[in-house]
């Protein structure tokens, strides 16, 4: 199990991350959501113990992680991380690639072990080619499949998929989080995209401003947004008063997501006029103005441009 604890990190006078702390069990995958610029990749560099920390711990099955202060070889040798700046080296094949991070000992078992990491990643095709001339995506995946092949117990991906096309990205990321829960790998994950945190994490941390702001199993993150930052995640989202969509008298505002909202035959308190519609394959996102606010919801049509229209909650926030 890891444990990680950190009070504070500040690369110089700024802090940099403060309050976050967070555990992980075997074959876990927790996700780090933030925008940017709040400390993820830097959060997954003290992990990996590329920097030192001074106020806080991590600990791995009871033994502290003591970083590069007192580390010969900067990084844990049972962790991976695979950087933004992925580590591959450009004048030799994608199999030499991977095949440098094996023992070298058993050559038929090293072949082996080549293929499979290939097929994982979806580059059989490339097992010859020069890494230089592959495209960023392609050295994305070729800096994946050699960060697993040593099988470490935790790896640390940062934005593992961000120069790779939406057409591969789902079915690679299915692979790849199938392929570590198979081996019991446990992964931390630094993204921006809530799809990939909600589908594929045993839990999230939402990072804000380097501090802690949720953590949790997506479901509970889901459920649980009450401010426009951490709704801002999951797309357009309506910070609206409860007692305009319940008969509460209440002055606490709370978030309510388009496919909250829906069109109501009946007056409500909640008379929009449309603005935009915008189409999004099964449904239209409709921008619409609420006394000079603009707020959204969905719509199974386009409804037309200054049309006045009710909303009312289409299921419970
Ligand atoms: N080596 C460094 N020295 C000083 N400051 C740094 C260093 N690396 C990062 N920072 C600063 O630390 C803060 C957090 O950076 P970090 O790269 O961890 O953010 P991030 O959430 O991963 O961002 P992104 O999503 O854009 O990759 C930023 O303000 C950044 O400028």
């Amino acid at each position: 199990m890891l444990k990680v604890e950190i009070d504070s990190f500040a690369y110089s006078e700024k802090t940099i991350l403060k309050n976050v702390s967070f555990s992980l069990k075997p074959g876990e995958h927790l996700s780090i959501l933030g925008e940017s610029g709040c400390g993820k990749s830097t959060l997954l560099h003290l992990v990996y113990g590329l920097l030192h920390l001074e106020n806080g711990s991590i600990f791995y099955n009871e033994k502290k992680l003591l970083g590069p202060t007192k580390a010969l070889i900067p990084g844990e040798p049972f962790m991976k991380l695979v950087a933004q700046e992925f580590n591959i080296m450009p004048f030799t094949t994608v199999a030499e690639n991977l095949g440098s991070h094996l023992s070298g000992l058993d050559e038929e078992k090293d072949k082996k072990r080549i293929e499979q990491l290939l097929e994982v990643v979806e580059m059989e095709s490339f097992k010859n080619t020069l890494v230089k001339n592959l495209s960023g995506g392609q050295k994305q995946r070729v800096a994946l499949a050699k960060a697993l092949a040593n099988e470490p117990e935790i790896l640390l991906l940062d934005e593992p998929f961000s120069n790779i096309d939406v057409f591969r990205k789902n079915k690679l990321r299915r692979k790849i989080f199938n392929y570590l829960k198979e081996k019991n790998i446990s992964c931390i994950t630094a993204t921006h995209d809530n799809d990939e945190a909600l589908s594929f994490s045993d839990q999230i941390l939402m990072l804000k401003n380097g501090s802690k702001e949720m953590l949790g199993t997506p479901q509970f993150i889901y459920e649980n947004v009450s401010t426009e930052y951490q709704a801002g995640f999951f797309g357009e989202a309506n910070l609206l008063s409860k007692s305009l969509i319940s008969s509460e008298v209440s002055s606490e505002e709370i978030i309510i997501f388009p496919h909250q909202l829906k069109i109501s035959e009946e007056k409500t308190k909640l008379e929009v006029t449309v603005k935009k519609c915008y189409f999004k394959g099964s449904h239209y996102l409709i921008e619409a103005d609420f006394k000079g606010k603009i707020l959204f919801f969905n719509n199974a049509f386009p409804l037309k441009k200054d049309e006045p229209c009710y909303l009312k909650i289409s299921e419970t926030p």
